[in-house]
């Protein structure tokens, strides 16, 4: 089936591109993803919206390599993700992705401080925790998200939306090509929302990262450059 190219509008390389990827789950299956095909430049901020069961979440989970798509290609600052172990691919999402959940509660890791939450994926890489490069860069990514001085307490003590942005502060601290977020501001009342959002925001703008975020919500894709369109799974 043919399919149409859709470009966010922005400059400059390729963070993420997609062509014509399709899943069908157990084999004779309806595709739940038909033939997508996308270019999401760096730097840019696109939301996918859509009904519920078009696909958006699948969308996400093969273009963040948490899942293989049935067919096509998937490339992340150019990396071809087919072409990886799972091995390289858990490298991958660990040092080039970004990731913020729906759910605040499933985002952090209770036994660990937030600080500790925020450097995690450094520390996996191999990065020393007590070293000044980590703690500095946890510190400087609280003071972003607005939580100065509560680094050394456990997630409990935050609420539902400080949470939320201490999960912005993990996915961005390894500086990654894409940070992608299934519907982060879902369980958050709006002005927490509108917090959570603003950082996502602000790390395209002042830092050139580029984010893909998912979400039901009319208002949060208000926030983002481009705004994709998936119905049965197909990009509208
Ligand atoms: N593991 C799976 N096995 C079989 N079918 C699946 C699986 N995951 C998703 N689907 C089906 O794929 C379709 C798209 O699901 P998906 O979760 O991607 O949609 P969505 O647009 O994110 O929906 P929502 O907005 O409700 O979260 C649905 O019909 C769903 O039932």
């Amino acid at each position: 089936m043919k399919s149409t190219v859709h470009t966010v509008t922005a400059v400059g390389a390729a963070a993420l591109s997609l062509e014509s990827v399709s899943r069908r789950y157990g084999g004779r299956g309806s595709a739940v993803l038909d033939a997508v095909s996308c270019v999401v430049p760096a730097g840019s901020f696109t939301a996918v919206v859509g009904p519920s069961g078009s696909g958006k979440s699948t969308f996400l989970q093969c273009a963040a390599g948490l899942d293989r798509p049935t067919s096509g290609t998937v490339r992340i600052g150019g990396t071809d993700l087919g072409a990886l172990s799972e091995a390289a691919l858990t490298r991958l999402r660990r040092d080039r992705v970004g990731f913020v959940f729906q759910s605040h509660a499933l985002n952090l890791v209770p036994s660990l401080s937030i600080e500790e939450n925020v450097v995690l994926p450094l520390v996996l890489a191999g990065a020393d925790p007590a070293s000044d490069d980590v703690l500095d860069r946890g510190r400087e990514l609280l003071t972003r998200v607005g939580l100065a001085g509560r680094g050394p307490d456990g997630p409990s003590t935050l609420s539902g939306g400080q949470q939320q942005r201490v999960a912005v502060a993990r996915a961005l601290v390894t500086e990654p090509d894409v940070v992608f977020a299934d519907e982060p501001t879902a369980s958050l009342d709006p002005g927490s929302a509108a917090l959570v959002l603003a950082l996502l925001r602000d790390a395209v703008r002042i830092d050139g990262r580029t984010v893909v975020m998912v979400t039901h919500d009319p208002s949060a894709a208000d926030w983002a450059d481009t705004v994709l369109t998936m119905d049965g799974g197909r990009l509208r």
